[in-house]
């Protein structure tokens, strides 16, 4: 795949409107973790100093095409503009009055943000003239467009996939770096090859699964990932996260890895709360009994150690998705033995997703016991799995 790159881009004195992942994780207006706002800056600074008028787009959370405050970008232009040491022009809407005056007063090398793609139906339709008419006033805002969006690049949104049909295009140095890592690991996998799944966003990243039963050699499941697999196999999770529609399918892939003779690891005990709290009540117990009013938050100590022991010879590791909720301290424990295995290992290893990279922050476990940290989640998954993604075949030439 050939991408164009910044340096093939004449930005002075254009606009250039640019496709960023500033997804957060936040607590109320206050952010948590900024890592995919520092991984952002790289590109945006080049094009400042190459004397671009540069517009900002990203989405917030899932606000599914409604206005909603809770998902404002406006804390994160605040941060932005920290982190460049120049201000910020925040605009309220995304292709509507406020976006189109602020834009039009930049000058050359300052940098506007406009508000939550995903406050318009249009970012995500799933029909093609609804996407592509937004598309069309977003890029009408612009001359040029540079995709840095790694974590969205699985996504065929207008922002992502639409766009960079309309106006000339370019790869932003956070989409090269992140797929030149992991082109390597598709490349020269050594075995053996362990992916470690975990996280809340189940429905997705289930899909996921069967292609990576035909390349890997073990595949651990924790997080809020496991309790389908563990209800599948026929045992209660009382309120744990369940994707109860889905459980066929991973019935499915069960067979499917004793067919393939890939080992699929699950916990052995998880920590069942009374409440999803920091502060809930909960007791070890066996994955396979967990009483019907509780909910599963974490792997408990007996998986710590299994999932380590399942690291520790591995060559190739990728891993996304918190093994529990680790925002609490209480629930945190297994997320940190998975990524002290990982740094313990003696592997090319690939942590990737915003919030397991920002588990490996709040941890403070050292960022450099990875091989990489990768900002994209699903996106690093997809691409693993050798599909074309709609955000970087929109970059090809
Ligand atoms: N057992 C669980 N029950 C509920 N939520 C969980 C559980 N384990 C992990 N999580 C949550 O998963 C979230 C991260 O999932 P996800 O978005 O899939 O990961 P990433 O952003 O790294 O790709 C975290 O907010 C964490 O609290
Ligand atoms: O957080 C993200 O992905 P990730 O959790 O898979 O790393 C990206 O910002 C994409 O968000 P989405 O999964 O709501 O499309």
């Amino acid at each position: 795949m050939s991408m164009r790159t910044l340096d093939d881009l004449d930005v002075k004195g254009r606009r250039v409107l640019v496709r960023a992942d500033l997804n957060v994780p936040l607590d109320g207006e206050t952010i948590t973790d900024d890592g995919r706002i520092r991984a952002s800056v790289p590109t945006i600074k080049t094009l400042v100093e190459r004397g671009a008028k540069v517009v900002v787009c990203a989405h917030l959370g899932r606000p599914k095409g409604q206005v909603n405050p809770k998902y404002s970008l406006k804390p994160v232009a605040t941060r932005l503009g920290e982190l460049l040491g120049q201000d910020v022009a925040f605009a309220t809407d995304v292709v509507g009055d406020s976006a189109v005056s602020t834009v039009e007063a930049l000058q050359d090398g300052q940098v506007a943000l406009l508000e939550n793609l995903r406050y318009e139906p249009g970012e995500e339709s799933k029909d093609d003239a609804v996407r592509g008419e937004f598309a069309a006033k977003l890029a009408g805002l612009a001359e040029l467009y540079v995709g840095d969006g790694f974590g969205a690049v699985h996504r065929k949104h207008a922002s992502v996939y639409d766009v960079p049909r309309l106006l000339p295009h370019a790869a932003g140095g956070l989409v090269v770096a992140e797929v030149e890592v992991l082109r390597k690991l598709t490349e020269d996998t050594e075995r053996p090859y362990v992916v470690v799944l975990g996280g809340a966003k189940v429905s997705d990243k289930l899909g996921v699964i069967a292609n990576l039963l035909t390349k890997v050699d073990r595949l651990l499941i924790g997080g809020g990932m496991a309790y389908t697999f563990l209800k599948a196999q026929g045992h209660e999770v009382g309120k744990s996260l369940l994707q109860e529609d889905q459980l066929d399918q991973v019935r499915g892939f069960l067979d499917e890895a004793k067919r393939r003779g890939v080992e699929l690891v699950l916990p052995v005990d998880v920590l069942a709360a009374v409440t999803y709290a920091p502060d809930a009540e909960h007791d070890v117990v066996e994955a396979t009994a967990i009483p019907a009013e509780r909910e599963g938050l974490d792997i408990g100590p007996k998986t710590r150690e299994l999932f380590a022991a399942k690291l520790a010879d591995a060559k190739t590791v990728f891993w996304n998705g918190p093994m529990g909720v680790f925002e609490f301290d209480a629930f945190s424990g297994g997320t940190k033995a998975v990524a002290q295995a990982l740094i313990d290992a003696d592997a090319f290893t690939v942590v990737g997703g915003g919030d397991s990279a920002a588990a490996v922050r709040k941890l403070g476990l050292p960022e450099d016991g990875f091989s990489h940290i990768s900002t994209g989640g699903g996106a690093s998954l997809e691409y693993l799995e050798g599909k074309t993604l709609p955000g970087l075949a929109a970059l090809e030439d």
